[in-house]
């Protein structure tokens, strides 16, 4: 018979189960987390940020290309440069010009700035004078020396509330090409603003402008990222601001960087026409669900893996204790065969030593079974052993150890009883089994038995005590069977 699994063999089955539950449920979680995560980051890098951005510029040129029509056709106006040329005399007919073109084209506003009077007309009358050393004029001097025939400003608008429009400035030149000043319409940039709040609710990204210093000159009407207002730079946005150190002006592509432990994918365009920065940023707000999937799919296979491990573990100590009852279990009495004996017997005597207490073994032997075998054959002798085992069990204290030692022969230790005691007992035993009949199949059968008994001294070894049972057992044997014999 194999000896059951030690402790040890029963930890590494344990270990070796938990790495490779483990580590199957961990490559597997992590296997689909990552694929999900670079699918989502693909789509979101390469699909839905561009995407937007598309739009968002297309939507800028549309705002863009319309002005850009009308300034160069009001530039080259020959009413309007007529009008310059004879000496702006009736401003009635430049503002009432003015208001033609805002209303007819549907322009937020229209100007002309007249270079010889510094004169800003706009379509309900004269606004103001232009002033070189005045901020809000710096266009007009700035447009007035450049080579190229107009410039986008997206401005805000003195005459509308300060209102955020794109100017277009266009240079107006007289019919030598002498610049005679600078006309164009406004517009407001609402469609843009509309469009980029549209995109910030309905698909939860950012989307704002920078100019080439780093500065947001565009945002959603809620404010740029986390509440940035225009103005601000970029430098003071958290996580942007680690980037914008990679980075030290805005420059188009595709960036990821963390916020608060956030992840961020960025898609920057260059917008020529603006000479700004399309930014749109999104969250992995999209990646944080994934993350989250993977830690429920993890703490799943958690609970997985230890349900398993637990029934594994209660299989083998079931196991264990069946292998260790039939290693120490006699078949066919059901009573503890010799290695039951041994350890149960150990440990009889190490409680007799610490309770000095008295101990008695005793052998009883079957006497001539080989007759009730030869006679009425071996499943009669097994029947005998079996009820005479069962009777032998039924008579004693639930203290007493009862082994079958071998064949016919059974062995019992009596705790805390004394050689006189145990004398009376097997005595008892003797003639209970004499008087014992059993009917098996048509028949009566009967045994007697042998008996030899010894008391355990102090400090003397199992074997030695075994050894002087078997000499009284020997005697009883020798000196006539069914009597009981004591070893002194
Ligand atoms: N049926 C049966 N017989 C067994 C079993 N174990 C041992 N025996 C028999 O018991 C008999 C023992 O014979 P012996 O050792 O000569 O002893 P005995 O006939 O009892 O004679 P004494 O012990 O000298 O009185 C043998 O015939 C064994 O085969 C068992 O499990 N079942």
């Amino acid at each position: 018979m194999s000896l059951p699994p030690t402790r040890h063999t029963q930890a590494s089955l344990v270990l070796l189960l938990l790495f490779l539950l483990g580590s199957g449920f961990l490559t597997t979680s992590l296997l689909s987390y990552y694929a999900s995560r670079d699918s989502i980051r693909d789509s979101i890098i390469n699909t839905e940020l561009p995407l937007t951005s598309d739009t968002v510029y297309s939507e800028i040129q549309k705002d863009l290309v319309r002005p850009i029509l009308i300034s160069s056709m009001m530039a080259r106006d020959t009413f309007l440069r007529d009008w310059v040329l004879a000496g702006e005399q009736d401003t009635a007919q430049m503002t009432r010009y003015l208001r033609e073109v805002q209303e007819h084209y549907g322009a937020f506003t229209s100007f002309f700035v007249s270079d010889r009077s510094s004169t800003y007309y706009q379509s309900k009358g004269v606004l103001k004078r232009v002033k070189p050393d005045e901020p809000r004029d710096v266009w007009y001097y700035r447009v007035r020396m450049q080579p190229e025939p107009y410039e986008i400003n997206v401005d805000v608008d003195m005459a509308n509330a300060d209102r955020l429009t794109i100017f277009i400035n266009y240079k107006v030149v007289d019919y030598d090409g002498n610049f005679i000043g600078a006309t164009g319409v406004g517009l407001a940039v609402d469609a843009v603003v509309k469009l980029i709040d549209d995109y910030q609710q309905r698909y939860e990204r950012s989307v704002y402008f920078v100019d080439t210093t780093g500065r947001i000159t565009l945002t959603g009407a809620q404010g740029g990222p986390q509440g940035t207002k225009v103005g601000d730079s970029l430098a003071d946005i958290p996580g942007l601001s680690d980037m914008l150190e990679k980075l030290p002006s805005p420059q188009s592509g595709r960036f990821e960087y963390q916020e608060h432990g956030r992840e961020h994918f960025l898609n920057v365009r260059y917008i020529p026409e603006l000479e700004w920065y399309l930014f749109v940023d999104k969250h992995d707000k999209a990646l944080a669900g994934i993350r989250q999937g993977l830690y429920i799919n993890l703490l799943l296979c958690l609970l997985v893996t230890a349900i398993v491990l637990t029934l594994v573990s209660l299989a083998i100590r079931r196991y264990q204790q069946r292998i260790a009852a039939l290693a120490t279990t006699d078949v066919l009495t059901e009573l503890p065969n010799r290695r039951g004996f041994d350890i149960l017997a150990e440990q009889a005597l190490q409680e007799a030593l610490r309770e000095q207490s008295p101990l008695c073994a005793v052998l009883l032997d079957l006497d001539n079974f080989k007759l009730i075998n030869d006679e009425h054959g071996h499943l009669a002798g097994d029947e005998v052993l079996q009820r005479f085992a069962r009777q032998l069990r039924d008579k004693l204290r639930q203290s007493d150890i009862l082994c079958r030692w071998g064949g016919e022969e059974f062995i019992l230790l009596l705790k805390n009883t004394d050689r006189q005691a145990a004398h009376d007992l097997a005595e008892k035993l003797r003639q209970q089994c004499a008087q014992q009949r059993y009917a098996i199949a048509d028949q009566t059968l009967q045994v007697t038995a042998s008996l030899g008994l010894s008391q355990w001294q102090p400090g003397e070894s199992l074997h030695s005590l075994l050894g002087r049972t078997d000499r009284a057992l020997y005697r009883a044997k020798q000196s006539g069977r069914d009597r009981v014999c004591v070893e002194q």
